[in-house]
């Protein structure tokens, strides 16, 4: 995808200078970042550079001391309650701690957030069906009846994705989707990710330190570095530049 056809794209999601310290440490110093239209966006940071930070910001979790956040056209942070929830739906997470619930089996683990948010698909909604499709979109539909405890970590991992695209959301927060994955699992489910990007045209915001995964997912990226968006470009861009402190991410 070139820059220029990116953007050309709408927007769905930004961040306009968010600040979030806590006493002293200064965590978040205007941070900004653009989200567009069926595009995959990495940001990359050290340990500790704040980016749990932002995506708790994002969601709700934690209250920026100052910026904007608008998801959809909206500034999240003057939403009431109910209109949180209304757009929470469109909005996929798999976070490094999306686990399942082990005393379900996977069918349950997947009609769950389903029940959650019924609202969203009306009298019209057929679990069955449903289910079906989310796990057939993971290769896993011959699990359908397992218990958590009986299927690997690649396989938990997308089981944990079929889990948040059942609720086929618009926007989709990945928090280290390769994480603890040896290189070839990683390398199933980033393969997963760009199918379902493809397949939906969903807009997905993915924070990981594998550089691999990067490499492989982006469509741009941004370096937070300092509490700001240090540097925003493509892999490529970002891996040619000369600067030291972006040049650290790309040493192997
Ligand atoms: N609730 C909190 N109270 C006080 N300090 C916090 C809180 N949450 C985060 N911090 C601090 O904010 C900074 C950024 O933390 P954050 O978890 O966002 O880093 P990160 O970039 O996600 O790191 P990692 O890659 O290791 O997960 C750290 O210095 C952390 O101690």
């Amino acid at each position: 995808m070139s820059n220029s056809e990116i953007e050309a794209r709408k927007t769905v999601l930004q961040i306009k200078d968010l600040r979030k310290s806590f006493g002293d440490n200064h965590v978040l110093n205007g941070f900004n970042m653009e989200l567009y239209q069926g595009e995959n966006l990495v940001i990359m940071g050290k340990s500790g550079s704040g980016k749990s930070v932002m995506i708790k910001c994002l969601v709700g979790l934690l209250e920026a001391d100052s910026g904007t956040i608008r998801v959809m056209d909206k500034d999240i942070t003057k939403l009431d309650q109910s209109a949180m929830d209304i757009l929470r739906a469109d909005i996929g997470f798999l976070f490094q701690g999306s686990a399942l619930y082990d005393s379900m089996t996977v069918r349950e683990n997947l009609e769950f957030p389903l029940r959650r948010h019924s609202k969203k698909f009306g009298d019209e909604m057929n679990t069955e069906q449903m289910v079906h499709e989310a796990l057939e979109n993971v290769g896993l539909l011959n699990a359908i009846d397992l218990m958590p405890s009986e299927l690997s970590g690649g396989m938990k991992r997308r089981i944990a994705l079929a889990r948040t695209l059942i609720l086929r959301p618009k926007i989709i927060l990945y928090d280290e989707p390769t994480s603890g994955l040896d290189p070839i699992t990683a390398k199933e489910i980033i393969l997963l990710m760009q199918e379902i990007q493809n397949k939906y045209n969903t807009s997905s915001l993915i924070i990981t330190h594998d550089v691999d995964c990067a490499r492989a997912i982006s469509d741009r990226m941004i370096l937070l570095i300092d509490g700001v968006d240090y540097a925003v470009g493509t892999f490529d861009q970002l891996a040619s530049d000369n600067d030291p402190k972006i040049k650290a991410f790309f040493k192997h």
